[in-house]
């Protein structure tokens, strides 16, 4: 299947089907421009496909956008993923793929969804920098690292973050002096909570801190990490990063 997208002047993104069979689309997701425009593939393909019942559609999102708003936070706000996963679930594909989303709240919203494991993105940081002890930064992370620690035979450590009248304070769970340690999480925005972590892991006799994330948001706050952390490993989910102290796992379809 192939197809072309047009993009107007006013914004409007509009596609055109050019040779039929099953279908693929792969998006970052992490815009609602990203969605409209698999949602025009996917209308312009059902209606070249409405009598070929073998035919399969399947969606492949590397970043849902607001996938860390997966409740209703405060009473009178909008409950975003909630607004996107329906989004999705009216495009009806036959299936959605989705890579390391931030909590099961997406797989659950979202019609045959599966997810995409960051497991081997993780093992690349693991070889590369020769078996770090792996670092849980908080109770969301735990389970998936413990997975993963499990399946490379890697040491974990976990650590927790509370806050105290306001003010973030981080309980490391292991020893990790001398020891090179990589912090194993899902996406990084500002990136504080891995600033602190850091400095924690170095005052605690930390040889080095790396940081793998599958989505390297980085929307601010990036240059402040290079003082605690000395390399970062991520995908090019959110985006492409041309800098030395990232190495980016480049995925296919991107
Ligand atoms: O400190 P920043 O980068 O803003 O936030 C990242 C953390 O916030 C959580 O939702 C993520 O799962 C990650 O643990």
């Amino acid at each position: 299947m192939k197809y072309e997208i047009k993009k107007f002047k006013d914004g409007q993104v509009a596609a055109k089907i050019t040779e039929s069979g099953d279908i693929h689309i792969k998006i970052r997701g992490n815009s609602y421009e990203d969605l409209f425009r698999a949602a025009a593939i996917k209308e312009a393909w059902d209606a070249e496909n409405s009598t070929n019942k073998t035919a399969t559609a399947k969606l492949t999102i590397f970043c849902l956008i607001g996938q860390r708003s997966d409740r209703r936070f405060n009473k009178g706000e909008s409950f975003d993923l909630k607004i996107i996963c329906k989004f999705i679930n009216d495009m009806k594909f036959d299936s959605v793929a989705i890579l390391h989303p931030h909590s099961p709240i997406s797989l659950a919203l979202i019609h045959n969804a599966e997810k995409i494991s960051h497991v081997d993105y993780v093992e690349k940081a693991f070889n590369e920098i020769g078996n770090p002890v792996l670092v849980s930064p908080d109770a969301g992370a735990y389970k998936t690292t413990h997975e993963i620690a499990e399946k490379l035979n890697a040491d974990l450590v976990p650590s927790n973050k509370v806050r105290v009248d306001g003010a973030p304070v981080i309980s490391i769970q292991g020893d990790v002096k001398d020891k090179q340690c990589l912090i194993v999480d899902d996406l990084a925005d500002g990136g504080r909570t891995f600033k602190f972590l850091a400095e924690a892991l170095k005052k605690q006799g930390a040889a080095k801190v790396y940081l793998y994330v599958t989505h390297a948001q980085f929307n601010y706050g990036f240059d402040e990490l290079k003082e605690s952390i000395d390399h970062i490993y991520c995908t090019n989910s959110y985006k492409d990063i041309d800098d030395d102290f990232v190495t980016q796992f480049k995925l296919e379809g991107l």
